[in-house]
């Protein structure tokens, strides 16, 4: 466990030191038998197409890990159900505007840690439950600014950092999710092309829970200089997700994929990065080093990492991407 990790859940515990930890940190076999009863609905074949390139995942982590957290979340969604029945009470609003509104999780972590399975597994084991079987997931690369923009702002090497994306944008369609909005649309992004696609939108309607993927989605909001308050997309979550790993675990799984990338996605002839399918293996992965050093590890450590300790579950990763241990908050 590094350091700022052991901080984050031994803070207070033995001494009278400042304050205690708002986490409580679970083996993979404490957390493993939260599970109780809950089915397991998916089988091998349906896990294997939701695995991401250089993921291990599997039934075993499918049931020691994730249906856990498939149950901790309904009985969540349960939870907020009742509260926001208290406060239609008290408004006095119909009781169809009380369900109305979805439950939102955001997923953060690093480029290459996995949040995308995580994402896409989590949707398919939520959709199973009754209670909430729409069950929609955008990704925040659709509101990175297109190419062309990036560009004349000098971003281009900054794909990623909080500001190489429209964040007025993608906080007004969390916000719209949020308020029950018929239909509420958001651009996409392709990573084969590397930018937003011209002309296409990803439609949500009024789904039950809205999954929010993306590096930087408990970032805080930015201060604001006119004296109004500003709001952060986090601050729409009803639960965040911070899938994490020792950061040299990361690059060696950003470098894994980006040699399979080049055997099989690169490949195609639409591949912004098809160039490094011409030239010898050392020659494309030297320029993988080079954007890990350059853009992903400096944003993981300068913008995704300080937003950990607001996430309602850490999940924490070994080298072999299965998940060790688990911290959830409970302060
Ligand atoms: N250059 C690329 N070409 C095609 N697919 C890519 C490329 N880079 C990343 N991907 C895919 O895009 C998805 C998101 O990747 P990423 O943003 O690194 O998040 P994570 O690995 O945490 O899910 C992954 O499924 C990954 O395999
Ligand atoms: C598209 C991304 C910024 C991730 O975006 P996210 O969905 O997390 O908002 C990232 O995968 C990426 O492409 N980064 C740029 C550097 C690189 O090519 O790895």
């Amino acid at each position: 466990m590094d350091h700022v990790l052991t901080e984050l859940c031994t803070r207070g515990a033995a001494t009278p030191g400042p304050s205690p930890s708002p986490y409580v940190d679970l083996s993979r076999a404490e957390w493993s038998a939260l599970r109780e009863r809950t089915p397991l609905p998916l089988t091998a074949e349906e896990v294997e197409r939701l695995r991401g390139l250089g993921t291990a995942l599997d039934l075993d982590e499918v049931r020691d890990v994730y249906l856990p957290l498939s149950r901790l979340l309904n009985l969540y969604i349960h939870a907020t159900h009742e509260l926001r029945g208290a406060l239609g009470t008290f408004l006095d609003t119909p009781d169809t505007e009380r369900t109305r509104t979805p439950f939102i999780i955001g997923v953060a972590g690093s480029v290459a840690v996995g949040k995308s399975t995580t994402a896409r597994l989590l949707q398919a084991l939520l959709a199973r439950w009754p209670e909430h079987p729409r069950v929609e997931l955008v990704t925040t690369d659709g509101f990175l600014l297109p190419n062309a923009e990036l560009r004349r702002r000098g971003l281009m090497a900054r794909k990623g950092f909080p500001e190489s994306y429209d964040r007025r944008a993608l906080m007004r369609f969390v916000a719209d999710v949020k308020a029950g909005r018929e239909s509420v649309s958001a651009p996409v992004y392709s990573h084969l092309v590397y930018d937003i696609v011209p002309d296409e939108r990803l439609t949500v309607e009024r789904p039950d829970i809205l999954i929010v993927e993306g590096l930087n989605v408990l970032q805080p909001a930015l201060p604001g200089t006119d004296g109004r308050t500003r709001l952060a997309v986090a601050d729409y979550f009803d639960f965040s997700i911070y899938v994490d790993a020792r950061t040299d675990d990361i690059e060696h799984w950003y470098l894994d994929r980006f040699r399979k990338l080049r055997q099989t996605a690169f490949q195609d002839p639409n591949s912004y990065f098809r160039r490094f399918t011409e030239v010898p293996e050392e020659e494309a992965m030297e320029y993988g080093r080079q954007v890990w050093r350059t853009i992903n590890k400096p944003n993981l450590l300068e913008n995704v990492l300080p937003t950990r300790g607001r996430a309602t579950l850490i999940l924490q990763k070994g080298q072999d991407h299965k998940v060790r241990r688990a911290l959830l908050r409970k302060l």
